[in-house]
């Protein structure tokens, strides 16, 4: 096994870097620059040195086999965050034999084929380093402790024993079994397929919390969309102007409201036009409209907007108010007037659907949970047909289990691997 290294902290100027090493020869590796190794676990302050130079003053902290984040013999250089302090002292381990840099996610790789970790907090950790807002954040640390794998483990047991009920069945097929063992299994599935329904619907918004929701602001030319995204953004993300149909590509603002991660969307204003750039860029902003998790529409004097239908717990928004009194929802993007009313509002609408967010985060959760449901409305639909559809039924049912056991892992998921690491930073 390789030893590898990587500077764990983000690259560029700091306080302090962290450099990490996994592997058989870590501790060798910080002895190399001539320091006296400090007992496991116990951070010691070390002049690194080499060639008779003095490289950086670190602290130094080794972990022992078994008991280390990797789950291997491995070490810690903290230096002094100066991108040449760190370089010179990555140049000396890269010539030291038996260390290689790290691959991106490499620690956590090891980690994972040590036991550390199933698969879904490997997923969990990544999306907690990507979590930008509080939900992500809740959300990251739920799937990094492990939830999914107690959920998985719980619906496995059920359907162990229902498969085990199926066999003795098959198993004492020649003799008379006394007992119809379908009623019991059919209850076991029934009762699974309602707890699996009601994962697949909460992996939705669970996605939406990780990815972000998009909020589209629509509207007529001019009506103040791009004021109205600068002033939620507090910057000149979109460019405004008194010429109707300036904005033309769709322009995102990725915020945090109130802990939730929101995508706002500024788009095209809706009319009928004869100029081709225009009019693509309304084709645009009506699909990302449509697509979009709410939409605001900020109306002016002009009549019903073309294109766009109202969805449920859109809102409906009076803009330029400093212009014109009135009641109801109505903001000034130029004042800031109503804003802070929007914010809450858009909040409110989706902390609630947030409120519904389980524990699968990604698509690949909802994948396999789906194709348990798929395996199990089988089964179903055979012992309903009768007893000589037992053995089918049997295999319907490790099928089921094989996908439950991909969420974590435990089936030969190396295919799976490339693609959930190449997400990872190195160092990680
Ligand atoms: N300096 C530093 N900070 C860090 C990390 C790190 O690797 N280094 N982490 C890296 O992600 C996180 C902490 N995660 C860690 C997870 C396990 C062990 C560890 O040594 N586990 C042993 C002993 C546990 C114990 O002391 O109770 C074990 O599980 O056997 C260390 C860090 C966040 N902060
Ligand atoms: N008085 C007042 N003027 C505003 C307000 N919001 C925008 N305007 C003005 O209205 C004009 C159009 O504003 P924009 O933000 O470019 O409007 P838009 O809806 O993005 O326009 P298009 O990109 O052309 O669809 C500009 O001259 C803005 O200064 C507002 O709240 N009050
Ligand atoms: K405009």
């Amino acid at each position: 096994m390789d030893t590898i290294y990587a500077l764990a902290s983000a690259r560029g100027k700091a306080g302090v870097a962290v450099l990490r090493l996994s592997g058989p020869r870590s501790h060798e590796a910080v002895q190399a620059f001539g320091v006296p190794l400090p007992p496991l676990r116990h951070a010691a302050l070390r002049r690194l040195t080499w060639n008779g130079e003095v490289l950086d003053e670190a602290l130094v902290l080794l972990f022992g086999a078994g008991a280390s984040f990797t789950g291997e013999t491995s070490a810690e250089l903290h230096l002094h965050g100066s991108p040449a302090a760190v370089s010179s002292v990555l140049r000396v381990l890269s010539g030291l034999p038996g260390l290689r840099a790290a691959e991106a996610g490499e620690f956590t790789r090891r980690a994972l084929e040590n036991g550390r970790l199933d698969l879904a907090q490997v997923e969990g950790l990544a999306d907690l380093i990507d979590a930008e807002t509080e939900a992500q954040r809740r959300q990251a640390m739920r799937v990094f402790s492990g939830a999914i794998g107690e959920r998985a483990e719980q619906w496995r047991a059920d359907l162990i024993r229902a498969a085990a009920l199926l066999e003795a069945t098959i198993d004492f097929a020649d003799e008379d079994v006394p007992v119809d063992v379908t009623p019991e299994v059919l209850t076991l599935i029934d009762g699974l397929l309602a707890d699996l329904r009601r994962e697949v619907d909460g992996s939705r918004i669970a996605e939406r919390i990780r990815d972000g929701f998009e909020v589209a602001i629509v509207g007529a030319p001019n009506a103040g969309k791009s004021t109205l995204l600068n002033a939620l953004a507090r910057r000149e993300a979109a460019i405004t102007s008194e010429i109707a149909g300036t904005t033309r590509d769709v322009i995102e603002v990725r915020m945090d409201l109130d802990g939730l991660p929101v995508t706002f969307l500024d788009t095209a204003g809706l009319r009928e036009t004869s100029d081709l750039v225009e009019s693509l860029g309304i084709e645009r902003a009506v699909a990302r409209a449509q697509a979009a998790d709410l939409r605001v529409f900020l109306l002016d004097d002009s009549g019903p907007l073309p294109g766009v239908a109202v969805q449920a717990d859109d809102l409906v928004v009076q803009g330029k108010a400093d212009l014109r009194p009135g009641q109801g929802l109505r903001l000034s993007g130029r004042t800031g007037e109503g804003v802070p009313e929007l914010v809450a509002a858009i909040g409110e609408r989706l902390r609630w659907r947030s409120a519904g967010a389980g524990s699968l985060t990604r698509e690949r959760h909802r994948l396999a949970i789906e194709r348990a449901i798929g395996a199990m409305e089988s089964v179903r639909a055979e012992l309903l047909n009768g007893q000589q559809h037992t053995e089918l039924a049997a295999d319907d049912l490790r099928r089921a289990i094989r996908s439950l056991d991909s969420l974590v892992g435990r089936v030969d998921v190396e295919s799976l691997l490339g693609e959930i690491f190449a997400s990872f930073c190195i160092g990680k």
